[in-house]
């Protein structure tokens, strides 16, 4: 059997009486142990407390015989799921809002408690998943056992762990979040590093949770499907940066989105900026030595100073280390030991899957990049590096997500036009109609950027081809938004894909060395 690592194996549990009382909630019935949680039916097991929630697409009650079969003692659910639960045979707790009550359920059910693990909670537009590794490459070095939660992965010490329904989210629900930080305790994971996404925080899937420190890498454009506006994006975020989520926070003061950030937060921030006339507590330089290389200096306003050479391109990534390095120092963690892990070298050597990821490293031809960003401000990013260090042309291979924010498609175009040669594609159609999405991107390269040599081709894998047979050897490509996904969305259906894979055998078909 493979074993649960986002639940703890000695779970302390909770009396029904007992978690009613502290919800607030109605519950007459038999006084049961529950030594689990979850909201997903298909992952309740023997002794489990399913909180069936109510959803956009189906209310959780309708899953409660499932839960009940999977060995599901107890519900807890609103008045409209009650029926169905009973029916299943489950004791009850009724509560009017179970969303808003599920982290303090599962945080009474696996007594997670704050400061152990210590946790660093990253959210921001771009720079979550990468800042969250750098993290965790820092505790590597420094000899800490460290655990992570992010869109990629989940990790306990060393050890991946299984994800299930709520794996695809960025950041997942609030009892497996308490499940996993209590199995992180148990396994003396020192420190974790937990990715929050604007959606975790409105749906109260970080509830019950208090972090150390948080990081806000930055805000730009995406999911204004959700919030309509990007000051409604931002006010989503900063709940973060309060008392009841977190006891400090670390960000950028670079533009307005940071400033304001400082200026609002309601728990102490320290603050890192780019420019020489900034009044941070951290000013940050960086220098992209190559494409493998980006070097550092932090320097404090007290005089400390810091420097490190990352082995990932790209400034942005030194802005994640030094956001990383900041955060460690204000959870108390020694500057110069810091420097120290890293060798005499000063080097982090910083595994990032499916971030700026070059498909070929041993092999010849064009260099292949895949990348998981998928917004305007992360195209430009990586498009301005790469610029830098590209002796011949520069390939942009993309597409944009199906049923999200509509509105940032135009300027996805324009920062793909930073390129030489744009090749649109399908990416993630969901629901939509692929043709239209690639029409309004089209459209935008062809009014607004003539000169750009530009295809649509729907077939990734076939413009991803088209790329590298126009490429010779000085060329780049850059193959934005996959990363490391190994599927596509359409129509609901999840269609095995990696552009890791397609490139290699793009590389291949056309005569390259690939290793
Ligand atoms: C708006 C939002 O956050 N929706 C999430 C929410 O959906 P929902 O409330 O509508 O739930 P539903 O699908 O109707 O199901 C109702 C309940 O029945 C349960 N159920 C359902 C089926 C079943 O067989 N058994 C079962 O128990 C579900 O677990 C759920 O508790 O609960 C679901 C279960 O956890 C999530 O999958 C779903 O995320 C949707 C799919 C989503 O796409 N969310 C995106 C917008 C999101 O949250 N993205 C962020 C940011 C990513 C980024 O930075 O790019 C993220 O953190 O991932
Ligand atoms: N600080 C930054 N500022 C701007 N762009 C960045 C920054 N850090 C990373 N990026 C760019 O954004 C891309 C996506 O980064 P990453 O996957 O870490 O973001 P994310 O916030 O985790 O996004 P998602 O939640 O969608 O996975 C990177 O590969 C890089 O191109």
């Amino acid at each position: 059997m493979t074993q649960n690592l986002a639940e703890p194996i000695n779970p302390t549990g909770i009396t029904l009486t007992d978690l009613a009382h502290r919800l607030g909630a109605q519950y007459e019935g038999p006084d049961l142990r529950v030594t689990s949680v979850t909201s997903a039916s298909d992952t309740a097991a023997a002794g489990s407390l399913f909180v069936a929630l109510p959803g956009k697409k189906t209310h959780g009650a309708e899953f409660a015989s499932h839960a009940a079969a999977s060995g599901a003692i107890a519900a807890l659910t609103d008045e409209a799921g009650a029926e169905r639960t009973r029916e299943a045979g489950l004791a009850t707790i009724i509560h009017p809002a179970p969303r808003e009550v599920m982290g303090q359920a599962a945080s009474a059910v696996y007594d997670t408690t704050p400061g152990s693990p210590k946790l660093i909670a990253v959210t921001g537009t771009n720079g979550k998943t990468t800042t969250t590794y750098l993290l965790q490459a820092l505790f590597n070095a420094m000899g800490i056992k460290s655990g992570l939660s992010g869109t990629v992965e989940r990790r306990v010490g060393a050890q991946g762990v299984e994800t299930r329904q709520s794996g695809r989210l960025t950041t997942p629900e609030a009892d497996y979040l308490h499940g996993l930080v209590a199995r992180m305790r148990e396994d003396a994971v020192e420190a974790a590093a937990v990715e929050v996404s604007a959606q975790a925080i409105t749906h109260h899937r970080i509830d019950g949770l208090r972090f150390d420190v948080a990081i806000f890498t930055n805000l730009s454009q995406d999911h204004l499907d959700d919030y309509g506006t990007l000051d409604n994006y931002f006010n989503a975020k900063l709940p973060l940066f309060s008392p009841a989520h977190s006891a400090r926070g670390v960000t950028v003061i670079d533009d307005e989105w940071g400033q304001k950030l400082a200026r609002e937060a309601t728990v102490p921030m320290t603050t890192v900026s780019t420019k020489a006339n900034t009044a941070a507590d951290w000013q940050l330089t960086t220098q992209e030595l190559d494409l493998e290389h980006t070097a550092l200096e932090l320097t404090h306003r007290d005089g400390r100073s810091f420097k490190a050479t990352v082995n990932q391109p790209g400034w942005f990534v030194a802005l994640d280390m030094a956001l990383s390095v900041v955060a460690l120092t204000d959870l108390g963690y020694d500057l110069e030991k810091i420097a120290e892990a890293l060798g005499t070298q000063r080097e982090l050597d910083a595994p990032l899957p499916g971030r700026l990821e070059l498909v070929n490293p041993e092999g010849n031809g064009p260099r292949v990049y895949v990348d998981y960003g998928h917004t305007p401000a992360s195209f430009r990013a990586v498009l301005t590096t790469l610029r830098g260090f590209t002796k011949g042309r520069l390939f942009m291979v993309f597409g944009a997500d199906g049923d999200r924010d509509a509105t940032k498609r135009p300027d996805m175009a324009r920062s793909a036009a930073l390129a030489d040669v744009v090749v649109v594609t399908d990416y993630n159609p969901r629901f939509e109609d692929p043709a239209a999405i690639r029409a309004t991107l089209m459209q935008t390269l062809r009014e607004e950027f003539p000169d750009v040599e530009s295809y649509e081709i729907a077939d990734s894998a076939e413009g991803i081809d088209k790329a590298v047979s126009l490429a010779n050897a000085e060329d780049i490509i850059f193959v934005g938004g996959h990363g490391h996904r190994k599927d596509v969305e359409v129509q609901g259906k999840l269609i095995p894909y990696s552009v890791k894979d397609a490139s290699r055998e793009a590389l291949q078909r056309h005569g390259f060395r690939v290793e």
